[in-house]
């Protein structure tokens, strides 16, 4: 089965803001504080971004403009990428009682594979997965909520349960695209309220986990 990854497993927002708002000052702008930041993460770095822009200039930036920033923003994150990040409270043995079940575990996020990777490793998490997909696995094209990603975890991570879970609406749109049943978290990082994501379940705790799946 999957998991999403920021807002998710993890708690990013400070790290994601940090390097949002390294660009933006390079850009001469002003910064955005970390609770603004959280509902504008889900879409990748790149929309995050273009987003963040938009709203400080009140129109869309150009290319040329948005690029390098967007390589200072992937530089600054890389270097900083579990400074302030934390797993989500109850996550280790939720994923622990998984495992004890058998149930082979993945990672889709609309994070760029390789950073991805490199924070799963930084928090400790990485040998608990067997797979990790990430927004420029299939081709940015293909990121959530497309359904292609969660298709692709579901080949590689092999039979089993196929539900995933996620914070927002990239997330249970593309399991429901993908036929798979979809569990919400209601502690991470959306901006509509939770009963819009139309998840199978919702949790407002890992210990929630285990117990929910067996409903679905
Ligand atoms: O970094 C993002 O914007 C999205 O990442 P997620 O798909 O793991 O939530
Ligand atoms: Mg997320």
């Amino acid at each position: 089965m999957g998991f999403d990854l920021d807002g998710t497993l993890l708690e990013t927002a400070p790290d994601i803001a940090n390097a949002l708002n390294h660009a933006l000052k390079l850009a001469g702008l002003p910064s955005f504080a970390f609770e603004e930041v959280r509902p504008m993460i889900g879409g990748g770095a790149k929309r995050l971004l273009v987003r963040a822009l938009a709203d400080r200039h009140g129109s869309t930036v150009p290319d040329d403009v948005i690029d390098p920033l967007y390589a200072e923003l992937l530089n600054h994150y890389a270097a900083n990428i579990a400074v302030e990040s934390f797993a989500f409270d109850g996550l280790l043995p939720a994923l622990d009682a998984l495992a004890d079940q058998g149930i082979t575990l993945g990672v889709a996020t609309n994070k760029l594979e390789s950073l991805a990777r490199s924070l799963l490793d930084e928090i400790g998490l990485a040998d608990r997965f067997a797979c990790v997909i990430g927004g420029d696995t299939l081709g940015t094209a293909n990121a959530k909520p497309k359904p292609d990603m969660l298709h692709e975890l579901e080949r590689r991570c092999g039979g089993g349960p196929t539900a995933f879970v996620g914070d927002s609406i990239y997330d249970t749109s593309a399991a429901r695209a993908a036929g798979q049943p979809c569990v919400a978290v209601s502690f991470g990082y959306r901006s509509e309220p939770i009963e819009d994501l139309r998840a199978d379940a919702v949790i407002d705790h890992f210990d929630q986990l285990v117990p929910v799946l067996a409903t679905l």
